[in-house]
């Protein structure tokens, strides 16, 4: 590695026992003229869960489609795991599952074909990732749709399947959009409760939302985004005793307030 940004020098260690599973560098992104990522550099330690919080239009999604390999920087380094999420992006795979905030299936596939697939394209053996599952599937109430086709279930379902879809070959990276969006509150708490036990058992988690108070009760870090910038990150007892803020919502909506727009 020898075209470090200047500005970071620490942000990509060589890939060892110490590396962060999440190492953007100076990290640029540009649609034509428009231009979503304009610098952004953080990392995300093992064992971390944080939470990446931005406005609409910051670039968090930008930023996962970085991270999952499907786009490539204009310019900057994002390693996952230590290896470059663009050039190693199947070998990031299998360290890494997503879960997207609109889930897409292929048609006329049911739910447990889609789950078997998935395990066989891993290299897993089906039977035996199934019946690993299957508590899973129960707890999502999940076991009477599992032979519909995925298309056609609600959008809630389409989410718990994308969870399932993120969970199945045990990534030691979860990389979740929006987890709870279209989601009802006893299904919220179920991922919560998901989530927090992945976290518990050593999976680093790096999840985008829109809800605060979420944040407060399972991130350890935040990295606030606006305008493709980081704004904000750190701990979350850090990010408040350092800020001065009353609320994370109000740190948030300080670092991300924008001037009025003429009508
Ligand atoms: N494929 C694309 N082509 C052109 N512009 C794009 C493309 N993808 C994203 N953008 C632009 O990049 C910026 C960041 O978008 P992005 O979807 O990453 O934001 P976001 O933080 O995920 O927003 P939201 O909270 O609304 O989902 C926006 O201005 C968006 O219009």
């Amino acid at each position: 590695m020898t075209d470090l940004p200047a500005a970071a020098p620490d942000d990509l260690a060589p890939a060892g026992g110490d590396t962060p599973l999440v190492q953007l560098a100076d990290v640029t992104k540009s649609f034509g003229a428009r231009q979503a990522l304009a610098g952004i550099s953080f990392t995300v330690p093992a064992g971390q869960v944080c939470g990446l919080l931005g406005p609409n239009g910051a670039g968090k999604t930008t930023l996962f489609r970085l991270l999952m390999g499907v786009l490539k920087v204009t310019s900057g380094r994002v390693r996952v795991a230590g290896l470059d999420a663009f050039e190693d992006r199947v070998s990031v795979m299998r360290q890494l599952g997503f879960l997207p905030d609109e889930p897409v299936f292929y048609a006329y596939l049911s739910g447990r074909e889609l789950l078997q697939l998935s395990a066989a394209m891993h290299g897993l053996d089906v039977a035996a990732t199934m019946a690993r599952l299957a508590p899973t599937v129960a707890r999502l109430r999940m076991a009477d749709q599992l032979d519909a086709y995925a298309e056609e279930y609600s959008r809630g379902t389409k989410k718990k399947l994308g969870l399932l879809l993120a969970l199945l070959h045990q990534p030691r990276l979860l990389v979740l959009d929006e987890p709870t969006n279209g989601l009802d509150v006893e299904s919220t708490h179920l991922f919560y409760a998901l989530i927090r036990e992945q976290a518990a058992s050593g999976t680093t988690i790096l999840f985008s939302t829109h809800l605060m108070d979420h944040v407060a009760r399972l991130c350890s870090h935040a990295v606030i985004i606006n305008e493709g910038r980081v704004v904000a990150a750190g701990s979350l007892q850090a990010l408040q005793a350092g800020h001065g803020d009353a609320t994370l919502e109000d740190m948030f909506l300080r670092l991300t307030q924008r001037p009025p727009q003429e009508a």
